[in-house]
């Protein structure tokens, strides 16, 4: 079976026995953070993150502003280099994966498109990288409800349009492992309703879905799975449900007629704690508490499981208020340097009683909203195709051509011996129309990622020094590992830039992919280098430092 009839782009798509069998889906792979540390200067972006990510389920990645999450998606796709540990994908690290664009599908942080190019013409660089055919163009639009506006230029896109582009540029290559970075940015309500949906869609067929958030409100209707770090830290993996114990539970009732509620309870051997409105009890749900009732023919006038909201958790959570086993602790955290295995002994306390007593008038509680079930009521398991159709009506949100800024012009040049990239360096299994690039030696790779451009990674980056921090780049390049050591043996925080420009400064692998991005014409034709430009090009080659050295 041809690829683009597989997965995403099957003509059955909409047959979910078919679907349910997984004839021909992409595989989804286990992500796996083991050890995973980045040192940027005096800042521990990440800091000894160990955890997996299953396929078959949607995983929220969530984090405060700064923790890491970024940094760490950016060392799941090669685009940083971590400073200790390290980060495979289905047991491989990103730059050696054989067909990269066809085993996963990212996009990070907000992309950038070239403003005077078409939707369709822009993705038609992507697929030619990829070595896939013009046709998926068509395809991955469609699924992410853009057919109408291929042909428009992107500087004319509103920011959910781009959103929505981005994903398409993701899902060209039908990867088995999707990573967003908060992808519902800039979405309007009916748009992260049809992400939610396309989300959970992925996962059911068996793909590795990671969403980065920094509001757990935003991913909880839609995650199976939560992994959440603090300044860089992890502080829990695992089920939402998982979040909060048992313990912190409590089933407020009461009855009209309490005293006949009281004595079925009694009646029962259930203790129960009265309140100034109904009473407590703690060990029974509310399921059990009903029955009781019911058996008893004592009609209830509130039953209701009260405990912490799921908010109050993570914030918890994050700001080393609670510890839960499966985490670190948050930096600073009483406890955060103990192993996993000797925090569960102070894991989840606090809260519990507090939220049960303060229940005192039914529906008014802290853990008031804890109830809503997340996936309750949801459109979650809405086909995508069902809503993108009318989200692609999108407001364009400017005319043609306004948009200005294109991450990437103006960019220093590029410090890199890396190979000019001209398609996918595996097109094994695409198309008949695929257009491989013989030349292109093994373990180049291309990544859709960060800027919305094409990210350039090499197989052998990890034995490559790089340059962390902005302004870092004049020096002489030497192993990130003895820089590292040094600052830790130092003592003394390296001083950063004022602004460390972090938002500003390219990577290698940005410059790189930007030059490339350029060298396609409107229609997303190559344009060969004119013979002066080549000779520059080699001669700053010849120039730079040869180990690409600013790459992150
Ligand atoms: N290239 C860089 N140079 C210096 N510091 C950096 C660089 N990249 C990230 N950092 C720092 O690392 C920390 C983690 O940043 P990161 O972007 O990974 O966080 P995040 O969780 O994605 O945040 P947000 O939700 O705001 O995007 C921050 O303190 C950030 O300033």
């Amino acid at each position: 079976m041809q690829r683009h009839e597989r997965g995403i782009f099957r003509k059955d798509r909409g047959d979910t026995a078919r679907n349910d069998e997984r004839l021909g889906m992409p595989e989804g792979q286990v992500l796996e953070f083991s050890g995973l540390s980045k040192r940027f200067g005096s800042i521990l972006a990440v800091d000894s993150l160990t955890a997996r990510v299953e396929p078959g389920a949607v995983t929220g990645f969530l984090g405060p502003n700064g923790a890491g999450k970024t940094t760490t998606l950016r060392m799941l796709l090669g685009l940083v280099r971590p400073s200790a540990g390290q980060v495979t994908i289905g047991g491989m690290p990103y730059a050696k994966l054989a067909q990269p664009l066809q085993t996963v599908g990212a996009v990070l942080e907000s992309s950038s498109f070239h403003p005077g190019r078409t939707a369709a013409n822009h993705l038609k660089v992507y697929a030619q990288a990829a070595g896939l055919p013009a046709a998926r163009v068509d395809e991955a639009l469609g699924v992410v409800g853009l057919a109408d506006v291929a042909g428009r230029k992107c500087g004319g896109f509103s920011l959910g349009m781009h959103q929505r582009l981005g994903l398409a540029g993701a899902l060209l290559a039908d990867p088995g492992v999707l990573v967003l970075d908060e992808p519902t940015n800039g979405l309007d309500p009916e748009g992260i309703t049809w992400m939610r949906g396309l989300l959970r869609e992925m996962a059911k067929q068996g793909r590795t879905v990671l969403v980065s958030s920094h509001l757990l409100a935003e991913v909880q209707q839609t995650v199976d799975r939560l992994m959440i770090i603090s300044a860089g830290r992890l502080v829990f993996q695992g089920e939402i449900g998982d979040l909060t114990d048992p313990s912190e539970f409590a089933t407020v009732v009461d009855a009209p007629d309490r005293a006949a509620l009281v004595a079925a309870l009694e009646q029962a051997g259930i203790s129960y704690e009265p309140l100034r409105a109904g009473l407590t009890v703690r060990g029974v749900d509310a399921v059990g508490i009903g029955r009781i009732a019911a058996d008893a023919g004592v009609a209830l006038s509130v039953l209701q499981r009260r405990g912490p909201a799921l908010e109050e958790v993570f914030f918890g959570l994050v700001n080393g208020l609670r510890m839960h086993p499966s985490g670190q602790g948050a930096a600073g955290a009483p406890g955060a340097s103990a192993p996993a295995a000797a925090l569960a002994a102070v894991a989840t306390t606090g809260t519990a009683s507090e939220s049960a007593e303060a229940a005192g008038d039914a529906g008014t509680g802290p853990g008031a909203a804890d109830d809503a079930a997340p996936e309750a009521g949801t459109p979650d398991d809405a086909a995508p195709d069902a809503t993108m159709g009318d989200a692609a009506g999108d407001d364009p949100g400017g005319p043609d051509g306004e948009a200005s800024d294109e991450t990437g012009t103006g960019a220093e040049p590029a410090e890199h011996s890396e190979p000019e990239p001209t398609a996918a360096p595996d097109t094994a299994g695409a198309d008949d129309d695929a257009t491989p690039d013989a030349g292109e030696p093994a373990g180049a790779a291309f990544a859709v990622a960060s800027t919305g451009v094409i990210d350039i990674v090499t197989a052998d980056a990890e034995a490559e020094p790089e340059t962390e921090a902005a302004g870092a780049e004049s020096e002489p390049a030497e192993p990130e590992s003895t820089r590292a050591e040094e600052e830790v043996v130092a003592g003394e925080p390296e001083q950063l830039p004022e602004d460390d420009g972090r938002h500003e400064q390219q990577t290698e692998s940005d410059v790189a992919a930007d030059e490339f991005f350029h060298s396609f014409d409107e229609d997303g034709t190559q344009q060969q280098p004119s013979g002066e430009e080549a000779e520059d090009a080699a001669s700053d080659t010849d120039s730079d430092a040869p180990d690409g050295g600013d790459r992150r």
